[in-house]
């Protein structure tokens, strides 16, 4: 059994990524502070909600409530934990060592995710533990590439790791965003804008991912001499986008970096 302790955004995407993936709904129980979340995602996902203490059963134990809630949930699992369980944290800047110190002997692993788990194109970084074993860590990889893809990395890179793949869906539907206003700005209607920006954003990804190009080389591809996209592009170097992006993934990553301290 797998139990995904705390099933708000992220957890979910995990449980419809594995249960599309092929893992049966009742081997994954979930537990949540919010009785109507857990009766939602029972009804929707056919899993069960348990206790905290019930997670005895599990094999593995997904954490997944916001980090400033990890001690407390640490705290309760303290001493509750099966013979050979494995706890996979997926809180943003929370160390291994802050995980271990709760969980004397248990095996870890820290993991970073990200949203589109759900349609089985998540990416995440895995971080193994002192504790964990080969099998261990092949569990976690395994669970992590039913949902995309995944590398195994070492805790020093996961915060810039968080900065790119792990909050890096949002600076891309930000920018989705702000393109359907685009064009919405010059008489198109939403639905016609969203469904322009959304099948552009499909075929640049599947390009990015299966041409085997550079994203410079792919860009270039686009931008014709003196035409319609050198002056989109012109417009947004004046804005100091790639810039702004620059410092984007640095705040995320320093962000990470001031949430261990917290
Ligand atoms: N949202 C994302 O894209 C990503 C989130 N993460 C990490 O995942 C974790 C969860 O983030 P979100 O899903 O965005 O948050 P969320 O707020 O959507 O979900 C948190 C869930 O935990 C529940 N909860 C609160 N206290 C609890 C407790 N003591 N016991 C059990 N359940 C409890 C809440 O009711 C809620 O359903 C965070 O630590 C975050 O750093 C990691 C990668 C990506
Ligand atoms: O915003 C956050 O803190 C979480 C971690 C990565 C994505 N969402």
């Amino acid at each position: 059994m797998i139990a995904v302790v705390g099933a708000g955004a992220m957890g979910e995407a995990l449980i419809a990524g594995w249960i599309a993936s092929g893992i049966e709904p009742a081997e994954i129980a979930i537990v949540d502070a919010s009785a109507p979340r857990v009766a939602e995602l029972e009804q929707r996902h056919g899993v069960r909600g348990i206790d905290l203490t019930d997670t005895a059963e599990a094999e593995t134990i997904v954490l997944a409530v916001k980090p400033y809630q990890i001690p407390d949930v640490l705290e309760s699992l303290s001493g509750h934990l099966a013979d050979g369980a494995l706890v996979v944290s997926i809180a943003a800047g929370v160390p291994l060592a802050k995980l271990e110190d709760a969980l004397p002997g248990a095996a870890v692993v820290r993991v970073m995710p990200n949203t589109p788990a759900l349609v089985g194109k998540g990416m995440a970084g895995i971080v193994p533990g002192a504790a964990a074993t080969g099998e261990q860590v092949e569990r976690v990889t395994g669970l992590l590439d039913a949902v995309g893809s995944s590398i195994v990395t070492d805790e020093a890179h996961l915060d810039a790791l968080t900065a790119l793949s792990g909050s890096g869906p949002a600076y891309l539907f930000y920018v989705a965003e702000a393109m359907i206003e685009g064009g919405v700005h010059q008489g198109l209607t939403r639905a016609e804008a969203t469904a322009l920006v959304t099948q552009t954003f499909v075929g640049s990804a599947a390009m990015l991912a299966e041409s085997g190009k550079s994203a410079t080389v792919l860009r270039e591809m686009v931008t014709s001499p003196a035409g319609t996209t050198a002056a989109a592009l012109r417009a947004l170097d004046d804005h100091g986008v790639r810039a702004a992006l620059l410092d984007a993934v640095e705040q995320c990553r320093t962000r990470g970096r001031e949430m261990a301290e917290e």
